[in-house]
């Protein structure tokens, strides 16, 4: 089933804009995922698909049918919450089969369907348990299970895993992947975690300032961020921004007089940001030459997260992997360069250009993707 968004539009105060054009199609058996921060509005445009709450411009299609004034029930969808919204006071199979006895669905059609979505989600021996002999995991799988025995063909899930702790979150994760793939369910799922996104998601959409920033793949949002936003938001640690000065007689933008970056022609402003990820840098101790200093050092076992101040002030961080030599000391001095891939942003953040090469010693002119022109 596919699900279409056409500008939609939510105020809660009839003067601000909560969400405002939101524009895109989502794909038969497609797993979408909805991030941003906390705030941004990703429970509401849930919730607006769902049709929980009212919207304020726009129009919702679910396969190609005008859904945007239809109750929940009517949609062909069915939604898993944070906290779950299983009633304590019935059984596990109780609990699944609600719905279903809602719909007036024949008793051995309702038993087969919780048989089976029970055993998908392994709890078939906690059928008579009530949710409060339940483990946090076990409850979350409760709430799929009611989902999937519902036979809806489009899933909604809101922050289904963030109660559960960091080992369950990533099982549970996987599994969650795979029954959406077997059950070729179009999913919409709701997280502020940008590796459950990347992890989970065929496509994600990035929400932020009321507005859609970025609709793209996982390799696609890592690796083309649409703007400073975007590529601050994915990867950890966080991609370092710099501001810099283009040199037009070196064809170079420079950060702190000391950290060169080459570019390509082009190049029409004095200023941009230079975006770097923490492995786009090279620390050596080299004599008589250095540029920074460091300020602190994690080492994580396979590598070491090391934080620089640059003669010029900036800070920036920067990951050494395989870190064999990790006895980093306070105050040292450091020769940092860049290495590989970087990106270069204009003054309102948005993505002008990506420079550098991916083999970290060479760059090659292909590498540079332009897209100012867009
Ligand atoms: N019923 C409501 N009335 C007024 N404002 C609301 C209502 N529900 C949500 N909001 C506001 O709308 C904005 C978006 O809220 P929403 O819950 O959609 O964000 P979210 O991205 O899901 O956040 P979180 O990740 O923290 O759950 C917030 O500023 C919130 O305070």
């Amino acid at each position: 089933m596919t699900i279409e968004l056409k500008n939609i539009g939510k105020s809660y105060d009839g003067n601000s804009w909560t969400l405002n054009g939101i524009t895109t199609e989502i794909e038969s058996g497609e797993f979408f995922a909805i991030v941003g921060p906390s705030g941004c509005g990703k429970s509401t445009l849930l919730r607006m698909i769902a049709g929980l709450i009212s919207i304020s411009e726009g129009e919702i299609e679910i396969d190609g049918k005008d859904v945007t004034n239809l109750p929940p029930q009517d949609r062909n969808l069915t939604m898993v919450f944070q906290n779950y919204a299983l009633f304590p006071f019935l059984s596990v199979r109780d609990n699944v089969a609600f719905g279903l006895k809602e719909h007036k669905m024949d008793a051995e059609e309702i038993k087969r369907r919780v048989d089976e979505a029970l055993d998908m989600v392994n709890l078939t021996e906690y059928g008579d348990r009530k949710p409060r002999d339940l483990s946090g995991g076990q409850r979350q799988r409760v709430a799929v299970a009611r989902a999937i025995a519902s036979d809806a063909e489009i899933c909604l899930m809101d922050e289904p895993l963030s109660n559960l702790d960091a080992q369950l979150r990533g099982k549970m994760r996987s599994e969650i992947r795979m029954l959406q793939q077997k059950l070729g369910l179009t999913m919409i799922y709701v997280t502020h975690d940008q590796v459950e996104a990347m992890t989970m998601a065929d496509r994600i959409m990035v929400l932020h300032d009321s507005k859609i920033q970025q609709i793209g793949t996982p390799l696609e949002i890592y690796n083309h961020p649409a703007n400073t936003f975007v590529a601050e938001f994915f990867g950890t640690p966080r991609m370092n921004l710099l501001e810099a000065t283009y040199d037009a007689r070196l064809n170079k933008l420079v950060v702190d007089e000391s950290l060169e970056f080459d570019c390509e022609d082009g190049m029409d402003r004095d200023d941009y940001i230079v975006g770097v990820r923490p492995s786009g840098f090279s620390v050596e101790k080299a004599a008589g030459r250095s540029n920074a200093r460091v300020v602190n050092a994690e080492y994580l076992g396979n590598m070491s997260i090391v934080e620089l101040e640059l003669d010029g002030g900036d800070e920036i961080r920067v990951t050494v992997d395989d870190d064999m030599n990790h006895d980093w000391m306070i105050n040292q001095r450091m020769l940092v360069k860049p290495q590989g891939i970087f990106y270069i942003f204009d003054k309102t953040g948005k993505l002008f250009a990506k420079g550098g090469s991916s083999n970290g010693t060479s760059r090659s002119e292909e590498e540079f993707v332009a897209t100012a022109a867009r």
